[in-house]
């Protein structure tokens, strides 16, 4: 049996799926992933100084700029096949009474466009902007508005709904993902380097629960040793084959 098909028979035969995202499952959408997001004229900025609260303190201005691109992108983009088999794949599960649920990496918002309820966004959201300091949520239009608008409640800064390293995980997400992972017996891991902690924990977690694990990405991973099926293919390409 080939892999494809050793997968299909995972697919089927789980009750509680879980789909692990990461930067990978948009590149088909033309999101660049984040060891490729600085394309252009953001090609001389390191990503873990632009993303992290240290860079914030140093260039405000700078780190939303970056943000408001990214978000202005992503609403010039499309779903891609690969996020509209997930979205088929939880409807026919449903049917039946299985359970397909998406954990994402991802801070963009092409999985609930495709038609897929997100359970976990575990690094935040391009469109949750808040106030740094009062935490006001704010509307996803701001997310895109340049330049960096002020907290209409108490004057200080917005800042991107995204979880920035050296920042602690949404509790309510993290805490979503960990249950479900727990819970499940079957992880789905797409488009992921798994090198991103806490996040990469979660396979790691599955594996040691015997729960089995399919992988999706054209490249070997971290997680790859934790693969019960490694499909060496593209999220666009080979997730559309598994519904
Ligand atoms: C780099 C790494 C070593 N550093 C960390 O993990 C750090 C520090 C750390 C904590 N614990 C540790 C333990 C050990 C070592 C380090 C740490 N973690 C943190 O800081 C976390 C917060 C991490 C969250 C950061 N925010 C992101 N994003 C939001 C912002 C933004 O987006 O700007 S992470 C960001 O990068 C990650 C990128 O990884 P991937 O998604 O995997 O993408 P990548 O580009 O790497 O790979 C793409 C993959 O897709 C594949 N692919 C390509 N095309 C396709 C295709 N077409 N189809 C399928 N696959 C494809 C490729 O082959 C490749 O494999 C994503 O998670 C993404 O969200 N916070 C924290 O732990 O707080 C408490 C704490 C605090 C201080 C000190 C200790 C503990």
């Amino acid at each position: 049996m080939s892999a494809i098909d050793d997968a299909a028979r995972l697919v089927s035969d789980a009750s509680r799926t879980v789909v692990f995202t990461g930067a990978g499952m948009s590149a088909e959408s033309g999101i660049p992933t984040f060891r490729d997001a600085l394309t252009g004229m953001w090609a001389e900025h390191d990503p873990m100084t632009l993303a992290s609260p240290e860079g914030w303190r140093s260039d405000r201005d700078l780190v939303w700029s970056w943000y408001a691109d990214r978000a202005r992108q992503v609403r010039l983009v499309e779903p891609n096949d690969g996020h509209l088999a997930l979205a088929r794949l939880a409807v026919a599960a449903r049917i039946d009474g299985r359970a397909v649920s998406v954990v994402t990496q991802n801070v963009d918002d092409l999985h609930e466009r495709a038609g897929s309820a997100v359970a976990s966004h575990l690094h935040g959201s391009l469109f949750a902007p808040r106030c740094e300091s009062c935490r006001r949520p704010e509307h996803a239009d701001v997310a895109v508005a340049d330049p960096r608008p002020a907290c209409p409640l108490c004057g200080a800064s917005m800042r991107p709904g995204v979880v920035w390293f050296g920042e602690l995980l949404p509790r309510d997400d993290w805490s979503e993902a960990s249950r479900l992972v727990e819970e499940c017996d079957l992880l789905i891991v797409v488009g992921t380097s798994g090198v991103v902690q806490p996040a990469a924990s979660l396979p790691e977690r599955a594996r040691s629960n015997g729960t089995p694990i399919i992988e999706v990405n054209p490249e070997p991973s971290a997680l790859t040793p934790l693969a019960t099926v490694h499909l060496e293919g593209t999220a666009a390409e080979v997730l559309p084959r598994l519904v």
